[in-house]
């Protein structure tokens, strides 16, 4: 299993999560974050508004996969999130040892 952790522009939330739906992924969490990336300091627009602050508004959203989904869930961020501008995002992939559904015990991946 992998964790997949994104950062991505806020109003692409909603797009993001389509695409993951539609490949069957099941469950999300998502932060409201700030960051910066190597743009740090320039101005960004978000929202109609330009910021020129250091850190930009940012999503995360977290997603526990199983490793035979990982590059279908990365592609899907990507194709969903990008907008070819700075500040699209990024995404970390980090190995996950374990998952437990507390409600019934189940673990692994029949706990996804
Ligand atoms: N190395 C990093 N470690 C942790 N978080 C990061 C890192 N790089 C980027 N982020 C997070 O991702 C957000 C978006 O990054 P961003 O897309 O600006 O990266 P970038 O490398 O500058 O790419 P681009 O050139 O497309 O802007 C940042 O605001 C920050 O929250």
């Amino acid at each position: 299993m992998k964790l997949i952790t994104a950062v991505i522009k806020p109003f692409k939330l909603d797009e993001v999560r389509e695409a993951l739906s539609a490949i069957g992924i099941q469950g999300l969490t998502v932060t409201e974050v700030k960051g910066f990336g190597r743009q740090k300091g320039h101005t960004e627009l978000y929202r109609g508004a330009e910021y020129v602050v250091d850190f930009l508004p940012k999503i995360k959203i977290e997603a526990a996969v199983a490793d035979a989904v990982v590059d279908q869930v990365i592609e899907a961020i990507e194709r969903a999130a990008r907008t070819g501008k700075i500040g699209d995002g990024k995404v970390f992939v980090q190995p996950l040892e374990q998952v437990i559904r507390i409600r019934t015990g189940e673990t692994g991946e029949a706990a996804l």
